[in-house]
């Protein structure tokens, strides 16, 4: 039976400057069905316009101004939150739930980072989902020029496209074929003047321990077909599953196979962002998936946009669900109630700076078989290690 998770829920509402945030922040607090809110807010530069702009149906809004969040002011939303929550259990304000909405030109891997990893924060509030907006009009130029907008893209969970209504359905197809390449996990939905209905914006990630396997699939949004089914990777299942990993391991200045990152020439452009994903039917043998991870994070972790997946260890009953932004990862949660035969992990990866047969051909290191492996707990260090025991 799954523990139940009774931290508070955030949701990060991040997309490019005048996406549309502020509008949709006050469609959902005024939505009855969006339960009692939360909202803290980001604005970089002295004006807090925003602040003003959000109508006071909230109970609690609170501005973080002068800074940018993703940066300088990192540490006022942890003071932000411990604050929100000392005063909830006061009984001073009631939320169910917190949204953060970060200024526009915000990267929110650091943010995630400091919600997951920051553990005052972590006893107390979970990351519910990452909500890009994305400006159909203005989409294609920003991504161009803004790597933090293609970041903000990379990481979301869900994809609201706004100001649909401003671009004719070529030009908005290639938008949504773009940001697609960018992240083609998350889903997309197109949004009239920030009308959209709460129910979508909640309950995103499948970090929880009561998520049912269509959830998990959903969330990591690649398909269900088992390995074996692709040509490519039932090959390399195939051939001499040790070949290369002894070598490989025993190589620490490359370990799998991956290469240093080259400097980045132009960072500017989504061009540089790949994806991939692999499928593997049996269960994971926990120094591979270790010895993969390990190599993908000490080598390229800072290239490392988004990680998630699910994972089915041998020796373990049920599988765990995983989320990484660069190297830092949340705490992997036991699907303790997952129930059938379905043991197919499922890893999706979105990088910066890969090519993207790299990428994949990384990935396939999950195919490889050991001839003994070790017990998962007898080993030490990696992510595995911490997870025997459902931390809430
Ligand atoms: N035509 C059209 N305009 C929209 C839509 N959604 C939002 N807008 C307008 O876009 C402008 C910017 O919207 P905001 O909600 O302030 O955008 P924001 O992302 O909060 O902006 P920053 O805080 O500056 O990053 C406003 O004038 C909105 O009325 C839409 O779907 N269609």
């Amino acid at each position: 039976m799954a523990l139940e998770d009774k931290r508070v829920p955030v949701t990060l509402l991040t997309g490019f400057l005048g996406a549309g945030k502020t509008t949709l922040l006050n469609h959902l607090i005024r939505d009855p069905e969006a339960g009692r809110i939360a909202v803290i807010m980001n604005e970089f530069g002295d004006v807090a316009l925003d602040h003003d702009l959000i109508e006071t149906a909230t109970e609690e809004t609170v501005l973080l101004q002068s800074g940018c969040l993703c940066c300088a002011i990192l540490g006022d939303l942890a003071k932000t939150l411990t604050g929100l929550q000392a005063k909830r259990d006061a009984g001073e304000v009631g939320f169910d739930r917190v949204v953060i909405e970060t200024s526009g030109i915000a990267d929110p891997g650091p943010i995630v980072h400091t919600l997951v990893t920051d553990h005052q924060i972590a006893r107390a509030f979970r990351l519910d989902g990452v909500v890009t907006l994305a400006d159909a009009a203005t989409g294609m130029t920003t991504l161009d020029r803004q790597f933090e907008a293609v970041h903000q893209a990379a990481i979301a969970d869900l994809l609201i496209l706004t100001k649909t209504d401003l671009v004719d359905p070529f030009d908005l197809r290639r938008f949504e074929t773009r940001l697609s390449k960018i992240n083609a996990s998350a889903k997309r939905v197109h949004a009239a003047h920030g009308k959209v209905p709460p129910g979508m914006l909640f309950g995103l990630t499948a970090m929880r321990g009561d998520v049912t396997s269509a959830h998990v699939v959903h969330w990591l949004g690649i398909s269900t077909k088992p390995a074996a089914e692709v040509p490519e990777v039932a090959q390399v299942a195939k051939s001499d599953p040790l070949a290369g990993l002894s070598g490989i391991l025993a190589k620490p200045s490359a370990p799998l196979g991956f290469t240093p990152s080259p400097p980045a020439t132009n960072p500017r452009h989504d061009h540089q962002i790949s994806s991939a994903s692999i499928e593997v039917s049996d269960p994971i043998p926990v120094n591979i998936f270790d010895a993969w991870l390990d190599g993908l994070v000490a080598l390229r972790g800072p290239d490392i946009l988004r990680m998630k997946g699910i994972l089915h260890v041998e020796g373990l009953q049920y599988p765990f669900v995983f989320h990484g932004v660069q190297h830092i990862f949340d705490a992997p949660v036991p699907l303790k109630s997952w129930t059938g035969a379905d043991t197919t992990s499922r890893v999706v990866v979105i990088a910066r700076g890969f090519d993207e047969a790299e990428l994949n051909e990384s990935l396939k290191l999950l195919l490889m078989r050991p001839e003994t492996t070790p017990e998962p707990q007898a080993l030490q260090g990696g992510m595995m290690a911490d997870t025997s025991e459902y931390p809430f």
